[in-house]
């Protein structure tokens, strides 16, 4: 088979020969935002330089080409989630907003006693926009519990679900765990109860190609910093049905059709959703980002990232008193550990003096620390540019830092 040519890849992302501390930096924080890439970076200067304009107003020439090249991002993007219209395709700021926006556009949609299923391993935002929207409405979050190894228990969900479940929300792959959850199983299921579905795709993104025509879902919403785009940019994709139900999230230009003091209508999809200047450049960087992955190809991305998965799993477990959280047979490549007896604060911020960069502490997911009973965990998350070597030098300095604080 090819072997995957990551000193190649790695040329593509000049951050990386970045020094921390006096030591190569090692970046194993993927689950919180991806590197970018230079073909990336070039889009952006070539956009600044060349075509900076407002989209969708001006007639004039410089206008009409930033819109050209945004509307194209946008199919772009359709085509890579294999949604059936453009303007299923919304851009927001990032997941967080795409979440809201829904959620917000559920108010008028539920009542008193309507219950909603949230899963237990999700990121605070996928919870606290759907605890608002029942504090709003007077319907009922009810979780759908996981297990030891960190996957969802899918008999206690199917419990769930009856007459009075009107939505049910969950992550593709939980950004602290790591696990790849049943989502094809859990949307036709929940469709069986006239549930509509929202999957929270950031995590995945990066490492699986969804088709959302395939997968059935109601709404899925990514951010393109997880997918090697820049941040404050991402996208809501939703049903078209489901988006005509839903009414504006925000008010302002561009989602309009006509305004007067007596009454004001609003524009088709998507600009119904797209109110005020957008992320114009994000927009059309995100393209250019999901072409990059695209022409290095999802399914080699998944591939050698389970390889380094793997191989990280094994050097870990020889350390004693290793403990990790979420141990799914299908996961991404997030490793949540604890060394026993020591804090992960402490482990992260040694391991930083040696030029790794992890995470610690709750990843935005408390319910996950509260339901393992710790304070957190160090996380290590790998990309398609990491290499073998990285995982070697971030073994040594994990066993560095455990002799240190004993
Ligand atoms: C599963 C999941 N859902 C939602 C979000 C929110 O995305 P935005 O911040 O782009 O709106 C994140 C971000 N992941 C966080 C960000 O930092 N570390 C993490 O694991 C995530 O991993």
């Amino acid at each position: 088979a090819k072997t995957f040519e990551v000193e190649k890849i790695r040329e593509d992302f000049p951050i990386l020969k970045r020094e921390v501390n006096g030591y190569p930096l090692v970046y194993f924080d993927n689950a919180a935002t991806a590197q970018t890439p230079k073909q990336v970076m070039d889009v952006i200067v070539d956009y600044y330089s060349n075509y900076n304009a407002n989209i969708h107003r001006g007639v004039h020439s410089l206008s009409q080409e930033a819109t050209d090249k945004y509307e194209q991002a946008r199919i772009k993007i359709q085509k890579h989630f294999n949604a059936e219209k453009a303007h299923e395709i919304i851009f927001t700021s990032g997941t967080t907003h795409g979440i809201n926006l829904v959620a917000n556009g559920f108010s008028s949609m539920l009542k008193e006693g309507d219950e909603i299923l949230v899963s237990a391993m999700e990121h605070h935002s996928n919870i606290v926009p759907w605890q608002m929207l029942c504090e709003r409405t007077g319907a009922v979050l009810k979780v759908i519990p996981m297990d030891l190894n960190g996957e969802l228990i899918y008999a206690e969900f199917e419990k769930l679900l009856n007459s009075r479940t009107k939505l049910v929300f969950l992550n593709h792959v939980s950004n602290a765990l790591g696990t790849v959850n049943p989502i094809k199983n859990i949307i036709d299921k929940a469709h069986e109860y006239g549930a509509a579905v929202l999957i929270d795709g950031a995590q995945a993104a990066p490492h699986i190609k969804a088709d959302v025509q395939e997968l059935d879902v109601d709404f899925y919403v990514v951010s393109a910093h997880k997918m090697c785009g820049p941040t404050g940019v991402g996208v809501l994709y939703g049903k078209e049905e489901w988006l005509e139900k839903l009414p504006p999230y925000q008010g302002g230009g561009e989602m309009i059709a006509t305004v007067s003091f007596e009454k004001t209508t609003y524009a088709g999809l998507p600009h119904k959703f797209e109110a005020g200047t957008p992320n114009i450049c994000g927009g059309i960087a995100f393209g250019a980002a999901i072409d990059y992955m695209n022409e290095i190809g999802f399914d080699a991305i998944a591939k050698y990232e389970h390889e380094l998965l793997e191989y990280a799993t094994a050097k870990l477990k020889e350390i004693d008193g290793m403990q990790i959280y979420g141990e799914a047979p299908e996961k991404t490549s997030v490793i949540s550990f604890n060394i026993e007896g020591l804090h992960p604060y402490d482990i992260g911020t040694l391991v930083d003096k040696m030029g790794i960069a992890v995470r610690t502490g709750h990843h935005c997911a408390q319910p996950i620390m509260d339901f393992f009973k710790i304070p957190g965990t160090v996380r290590a998350s790998f990309s398609f540019y990491n290499t073998f070597h990285e995982i070697d030098l971030f073994i040594d300095a994990v066993k560095k830092a455990k002799m240190m604080l004993q």
